[in-house]
């Protein structure tokens, strides 16, 4: 895991990326594409800043919490936002010069309604249609196959569920079969069985071969079908690595764990001497039938020697544990700490 550090194109190949059947996602020799020291600005506002990427196979995750800029760094890998700084190559090329190469792009906004008295299908043939595809009925008939929606319903958009509008979003954006797919928020809104369906077509269009790169602004959510973490903050890209690895860098950070205790005080003395633990507070048990139980509160920089230890400390103790929690794993509190290291 690296922080701050560009990936470059020396970075390794996204390592599940398998290539789909020949001719199912057009062919890509070299990074689908290149951001080199690429700021954008809008007056004052600096949205995106200084960031350098390469893109390859698979599924990148970008995460970033609200206003991290991450929708401007997914419209400049488009080459639909112009760099106020540094250089885009989508494919190799320059997309302001050879505006072919978004043809070859799929994008899947954030922003919703623009097609809302659509059904699907007509929403998705328009977009067959704009790239000039020979049979836009056919690719939008497996388009929509792909993503799981029938294209002889006609209910417009404005009628269907939120998974069912960004599986249509989704549609769109693959209808032509391009090499790099960018996804904005694809999950946002969801319950927890949509998530799932949709998150599981994006890792299947990674191991087909795409080169997805798809936004969150919730840690975690991504995990499972990323081969890559970006994670922004403040227009920069603070962290680039696996899942594995940003999970290990978060484990490193200094951590406020509360445990709840029968007997706080026999835990907080089991507690004070272990390696990394910089401070700890008692909360006393309240008085009476209800009163709130005690607990530790422990400030530490090894999370992980805590969670390996406090079961035997608390033993040693004889302290009965009632829940285990960090006070400060909230997105804010973990992006900033990203920030600030
Ligand atoms: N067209 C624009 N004009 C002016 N400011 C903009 C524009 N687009 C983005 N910004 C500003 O740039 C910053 C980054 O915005 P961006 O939408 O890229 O962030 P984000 O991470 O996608 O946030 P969210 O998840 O809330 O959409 C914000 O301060 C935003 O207000």
């Amino acid at each position: 895991m690296s922080t701050s550090a560009p990936l470059t194109s020396s970075a390794p190949p996204a390592t599940s990326a398998r290539p789909g059947p020949a001719g199912d996602v057009g062919a890509t020799d070299g990074p689908v594409a290149q951001l080199e020291g690429v700021s954008r600005w809008y007056g004052k506002v600096v949205a995106v800043s200084d960031v350098t990427l390469t893109l390859r196979p698979g599924v990148t995750a970008l995460l970033g919490p609200n206003g991290a800029g991450k929708s401007t760094l997914l419209r400049l890998v488009c080459g639909l936002t112009r760099p106020s700084r540094g250089t885009v190559r989508l494919l190799g090329e320059d997309p302001r010069r050879h505006p072919e190469v978004y043809r070859r792009v799929g994008l899947a906004p954030q922003q919703e309604a623009l097609f809302d008295h659509e059904s699907p299908t007509r929403f998705v043939e328009t977009a067959a249609r704009l790239v000039g595809l020979a049979d836009p009925v056919g690719a939008t008939r497996e388009a929509l196959d792909r993503v799981g929606l029938d294209p002889a319903d006609p209910r417009p958009l404005r009628q269907r569920s939120g998974g069912e509008r960004q599986r249509a979003k989704i549609a769109q954006a693959i209808v032509h079969r391009p090499p790099l797919l960018v996804l904005d928020e694809p999950v946002e809104g969801l319950d927890p069985r949509q998530r799932l369906a949709v998150l599981d077509l994006v890792a299947a269009l990674g191991a087909e071969g795409h080169t997805v790169l798809v936004s969150s602004h919730v840690l975690g959510e991504l995990d499972r079908i990323s081969d890559r973490v970006l994670v922004m903050a403040q227009g920069r890209v603070v962290a680039a690595g696996t899942s594995h690895g940003l999970r290990e860098l978060l484990d490193d950070r200094p951590m406020k764990v509360r445990v709840g205790t029968d007997r706080p005080r026999a835990l907080a003395a089991a507690l004070v001497g272990l390696d990394g633990v910089v401070a700890v507070t008692l909360e006393p048990p309240g008085d009476g039938p209800g009163a709130p139980p005690g607990a530790v509160v422990v400030d530490t920089l090894a999370a992980p020697l805590l969670r390996r230890s406090l079961a035997a400390r608390a033993v040693d103790a004889r302290a009965v544990l009632h829940e285990v929690r960090a006070l400060d794993d909230d997105l804010d509190s973990v992006f900033r700490y990203l920030v600030t290291r």
